[in-house]
């Protein structure tokens, strides 16, 4: 019977990685999509932009829409201090399961909430959900034509504060040309774009940083 490719990919972790280290699972996933197959994960050069903006807000707390394979939440997670959260929202429950292994070989597990559902359903539970008021950071790397009502579904729900950071990827490729007319058109945030290519290709692509200013 044929396996996915997320399956694969958590076949080349389990066998490549160290368990309890967050590097090895990254190097191990960046080392499969360059030599075996392409995946939709950040990526290892987009990544190193998403550690310094995480590095930067050092949130207490932090929201990712679109897990796939759980490559950005360890990325994020292993960036965290103690204490703090991430909470990832994944629509599709095979990839999800997938994640669940991923962030558990890494050992993040404890600081990483995986929710199963909808953006759209599940972000205005979020502060019922997890006892919490705002978020400081999120990142925004599910369905591209989610993340202008995405964003504003943040609003609100009154999930933003003034200085919250917002970190999207593929605003290029696959690109995301209504979230990026608003943030970079709306007098409510500060954006910046980080060019860059699609995640193991030579292809442009980037991260758009914007920050909310309430
Ligand atoms: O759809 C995406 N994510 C949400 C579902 O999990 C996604 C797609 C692509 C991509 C795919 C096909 C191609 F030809 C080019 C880009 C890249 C990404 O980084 C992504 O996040
Ligand atoms: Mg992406």
């Amino acid at each position: 019977t044929s396996s996915t490719r997320p399956q694969r990919l958590l076949r080349a972790v389990q066998r490549k990685a160290t368990k309890g280290d967050p590097q090895s699972v990254i190097s191990a996933i960046d080392y499969f999509c360059r030599n075996s197959e392409w995946a939709m994960n950040v990526g290892d050069e987009k990544g190193p932009i998403l550690d310094s903006v995480v590095c930067e807000v050092s949130p207490a707390t932090a929201l990712e829409l679109g897990t796939y394979c759980g490559y950005s939440s360890v990325r994020i997670a292993r960036l965290l201090p103690v204490g703090t959260k991430l909470i990832t929202l994944e629509f599709h429950p095979d990839y999800a399961c997938i994640a669940r292994q991923v962030i558990q070989h890494a050992g993040l597990e404890d600081k990483i909430f995986l929710v199963e559902g909808a953006s759209g359903d599940l972000i205005p539970k979020m502060a019922d959900m997890f006892g919490i008021s705002t978020f400081d950071f999120v990142f925004l790397d599910h369905w591209k034509d989610r993340y202008l009502p995405d964003l504003k579904l943040l609003e609100e729900c009154q999930l933003l504060r003034k200085g919250s950071v917002l970190l999207a990827d593929n605003v290029i490729c696959p690109g995301t040309p209504d979230y990026l007319e608003y943030v970079r058109n709306s007098p409510r945030y500060e954006s910046r774009y980080f060019q860059s290519h699609l995640e193991y290709t030579k292809v442009e692509d980037g991260l758009e940083k914007s920050v909310f200013l309430g």
